[in-house]
């Protein structure tokens, strides 16, 4: 039976030459479009990484699935099978990059029967390749990493993201999390501006522990597996297990840190990222404290 070393190395090759498109347009001028919000930008670069990223996949795996940011958002449908499936997401931290804010990745998650078997993330200005393959560990730039291990909350730094929502609930909602967090207290909270290498900072131990809610399966996928190949935890925001198509997650340290973190954290309603989006997003299942 496969181990998929062969789908990760191609991957691993596929996202470093795809970051040269990156690169090549980080300091240029981006002409820019909004998708669902205001800060929910998408430039032609994102669109073609994604394009070069699926169709390289595609001529060395033809029968592979996919789960492309951009092509969901062009209105290719977010269902994950059993089938070998790639989820990508050709720039994560699209903001930064149009504002040349040096923190951008290319986060490429690979499932079988629905598990992940590796992640990448490749943090393009940085120059920093995390992976991780299920059950061989996480590596940065081919270096083992190890997550903190820290498990008292009031230690911790907390990465977050405040994410493209812009309505009131989800505004005021993510603002007072922040504030319960500060009360706990935890030593500092964090935002890079993309979700893939925040959490991967808590697979290096440079951060303790990250939550976001608001966020899809293609940004957080591949540093989940990198975040649990560390040594550490990765749980939905209301406790329960982690499920990358809720659009919550807790990256921690520890499952100590985890539940505490889940404990003052509350929720507002997201549309799953599988879910049928012809139905109504209001009065979502699972909605916690609000
Ligand atoms: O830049 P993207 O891919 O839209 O992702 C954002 C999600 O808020 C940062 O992780
Ligand atoms: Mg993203
Ligand atoms: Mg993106």
């Amino acid at each position: 039976m496969s181990d998929w070393t062969d789908c990760l190395d191609f991957g691993v090759s596929i996202a470093k030459q795809a970051s040269e498109t990156v690169l090549a347009a980080f300091l240029l001028q981006k002409e820019v479009q909004l998708k669902s919000s205001p800060a929910d930008l998408v430039t032609e670069t994102d669109q073609r990484v994604e394009r070069i990223l699926i169709s390289a996949i595609r001529a060395r795996f033809p029968l592979h699935r996919f789960i492309g940011e951009e092509s969901v958002a062009a209105g290719e449908p977010c269902v994950l099978t059993d089938e070998p499936t790639w989820i990508i997401d050709p720039i994560d931290g699209t903001v930064n990059f149009v504002h040349r804010f040096p923190f951008v990745a290319i986060s490429i998650a690979f499932t079988v029967n629905k598990q992940t078997e590796f992640g990448i993330v490749y943090s393009c200005v940085e120059d920093k390749l995390f992976h991780a393959q299920r059950g061989r560990g996480a590596f940065l730039n081919g270096e083992k990493l190890q997550a903190s291990g820290q498990e008292d909350v009031s230690k911790c730094v907390v990465v977050t993201e405040i994410g493209a929502e812009r309505d009131d609930l989800a505004l005021s909602t993510m603002t007072s999390n922040i504030l319960r967090l500060l009360q706990l207290p935890v030593h500092g909270v964090r935002a890079l501006g993309t979700a893939a290498v925040d959490m991967c900072h808590v697979a290096t131990g440079g951060a303790d522990a990250y939550y976001h809610i608001g966020m899809h399966c293609w940004d957080i996928a591949a540093s989940a597996i990198i975040v649990q190949e560390a040594g550490g935890v990765v749980m939905d925001t209301d406790g329960s297990d982690f499920d990358m198509m809720s659009r919550r997650v807790i990256a921690a340290s520890s499952t100590s840190v985890a539940n505490s973190i889940a404990q003052v954290v509350q929720a507002f309603p997201c549309r799953r990222d599988d879910e049928d989006p012809t139905r109504c997003v209001c009065g979502a299942a699972g909605v916690k404290g609000v």
